[in-house]
């Protein structure tokens, strides 16, 4: 049995911006990324990789991110890296959101719940992003068991990638676009949370303009930052009043620096930095 007994994840993660910056890093070892790092790709150059980022990065940025498809391309001895890399980065301090976009009925919901959300299971993490498009109350499982944890769940609202609006600009019964309804669910989760709900947002910090309303009391993970072209100084106008409340995520644009971890720190602290001016504006 596990003897943590968490903050709620808003808390936890509001401290850990104010206290190491408002950035997230991916962990996304592309086959790319690992050749580049002069490692193989396999599962001791997954390993040499992912330990190198977790131990250059766990001590210094708020959160970082695995991305679990690039270890579930391994099979069970990938996962086996990815359940350390959890472990070791929290135990450094850092924040673990798993970048694992479930999204299923809801008694398969409650499995993938009890996968990343269950203080018991090796890939307990302290958030997990999750995809709304099968209903936002599919994700019940997944919003209670994270309550129960002191954990956070990260919606989809509107991605990063150009393809996404053609859903989540779609136009619902009542006249919202789609994302508006899930980020109207997502307030309401969020409604009476000091100093921040536990449900986040995804939004790409590549989006032109949100076109939509932001103010979900919780966070706003904005991935797109670097590799996919948007910029920490396009973050005010993207995302307003609610800039505080954003979580930039760069995962390539710092992973490329390595493999010396003064490489990725260093990358980290300027982006850590770049983030920090914009949101003082
Ligand atoms: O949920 C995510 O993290 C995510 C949502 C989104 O809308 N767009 C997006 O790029 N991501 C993830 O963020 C990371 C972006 O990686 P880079 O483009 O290398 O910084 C990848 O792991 C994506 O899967």
């Amino acid at each position: 049995m596990s003897v943590e007994n968490l903050e709620p994840f808003g808390a936890r993660l509001r401290h850990a911006m104010d206290t190491r910056g408002q950035l997230c890093v991916g962990i996304d070892p592309h086959a790319a990324l690992l050749t580049s790092w002069g490692l193989n790709d396999d599962v001791a150059g997954l390993e040499r990789f992912t330990r190198t980022v977790v131990e250059a990065l766990a001590d210094r940025v708020a959160v970082l991110k695995p991305q679990s498809a690039f270890f579930e391309r391994f099979g069970s001895k990938g996962i086996a890296v990815l359940e350390r890399a959890v472990a070791d980065a929290r135990a450094a301090g850092a924040l673990v959101l798993m970048d694992a976009k479930r999204g299923d009925i809801g008694s398969t919901m409650a499995a993938y719940a009890a996968t990343f959300l269950d203080k018991d299971s090796p890939l307990f993490s302290d958030a997990v992003t999750v995809s709304p498009y099968l209903g936002f109350g599919s994700l019940r499982p997944a919003l209670d068991a994270a309550r129960i944890s002191g954990a956070g769940v990260f919606v989809l609202a509107l991605t990063s990638n150009p393809e996404g609006a053609e859903v989540q600009r779609a136009t619902a019964a009542d006249g919202r676009s789609l994302a508006q309804v899930m980020l109207d669910h997502i307030a309401a989760e969020n409604a009476g949370e000091r100093p921040l709900g536990s449900v986040g947002a995804v939004v790409g910090a590549t989006l032109g303009e949100a076109g939509a309303d932001l103010d979900v009391n919780g966070p706003l993970l904005a991935p797109g930052i670097g590799a996919q072209g948007a910029t920490p100084a396009g973050l005010p106008a993207l995302f307003g009043s609610a800039v505080g409340n954003v979580l930039p995520s760069v995962s390539r644009d710092v992973l490329r620096h390595g493999p010396d971890a003064a490489g990725l720190r260093d990358a980290a602290a300027r982006f850590a930095d770049e983030v920090r001016v914009a949101v003082a504006g």
